[in-house]
């Protein structure tokens, strides 16, 4: 088995907090205003945790609508492209997030991907079918326990215990590691808020971050989230990039903010410092 997504290092952080109230952290906003001067910018998105907060029932989650207007303000501006980088699978992404087809999108913690026409390789017949195994083991053990449920995904599948009695979990947990370990020790492992999931591929967020810079050819790529696998992907971000942690927890990530409302705050700035760029541009050009 593989474990990935965790073990970040403490990193040196700018304890850049942000109230809501009073606006951004001045610290955090100047390093949004030198971040939104390089010529061409990727916006890559945590979509759980960063742009929807936490809810019970995953397909009930939304994006706050201040950052839906952010996200919507960014794709409007010129060598500046926003992409939702997700463990969710595709499906799910496109059922919950406005206007998806126009974003580009990694999925799957990086086992998926969307880039214009590029929709990355279906899973093969023989995939399928240990991803099925999978989900029957799973639902299995998920099955004695109140609250518990799969998610099955294309690439895998996540077994959810937000509602399960605690006390329940770790057996639980125990049980589909020895179940993959006896049955299909290839398989990944990620853990996350209330989840553990287990995939056919290895590929991270921090693959994603790397496909999405080289498909934008950005300059420098913000990026956003709260969870374990983001790490991942603040692990790939280069000097010159800019990561933002959302809410408590270990991180590499330069930077923090307190929930999705502040995450929101800091994209609006983050598409006013860069539409002003735009505008000072078709002064001086
Ligand atoms: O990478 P993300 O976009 O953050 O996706 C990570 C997982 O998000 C979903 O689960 C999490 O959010 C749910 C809704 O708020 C919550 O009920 C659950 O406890 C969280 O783990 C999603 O269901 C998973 O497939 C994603 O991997």
């Amino acid at each position: 088995m593989t474990a990935t997504g965790e073990g970040a290092s403490a990193p040196e952080q700018h304890g850049a907090e942000v109230n809501p109230a009073a606006g951004l952290d001045p610290i955090l906003e100047a390093a949004l205003s030198r971040f939104a001067q390089n010529p061409r910018i990727l916006v890559a998105l945590d979509f759980d945790g960063t742009l929807a907060p936490i809810v019970d029932d995953p397909m009930s989650a939304r994006a706050l609508p201040e950052s839906a207007a952010a996200i919507a303000e960014l794709r409007g501006l010129t060598d500046t492209t926003v992409a939702l980088v997700s463990g969710r699978d595709l499906a799910s992404l496109d059922a919950l997030y406005p206007d998806s087809a126009g974003i580009l999108i990694v999925a799957s913690h990086g086992g998926e991907y969307r880039l214009g026409e590029d929709a990355g390789p279906e899973p093969t017949e023989a995939e399928r079918a240990r991803v099925a195994a999978l989900v029957q083991a799973l639902e299995r053990g998920a099955a004695g326990i109140a609250g518990a449920w799969v998610e099955p995904k294309p690439l895998g599948a996540a077994v959810h215990t937000r509602l399960a009695e605690q006390v329940s979990v770790p057996a639980l947990h125990g049980a589909a590691r020895a179940w993959v370990r006896a049955n299909d020790p290839e398989l990944s492992e990620r853990t996350g808020k209330d989840v553990l999931e287990f995939s056919i591929l290895s590929a991270t967020k921090g693959d994603g971050i790397a496909r999405l810079r080289a498909h934008t050819g950005a300059d420098a790529v913000f990026y956003a989230g709260d969870d374990v696998t983001d790490e991942d992907a603040f692990a790939a971000l280069e000097s010159g990039d800019f990561g933002l942690k959302c809410g408590p927890g270990e991180t590499r990530a330069e930077h923090r903010v307190a929930g999705p409302r502040e995450v929101a705050l800091v994209l609006r700035a983050l598409a006013r410092a860069r539409a002003s760029r735009a505008y000072a541009k078709t002064v001086t050009d």
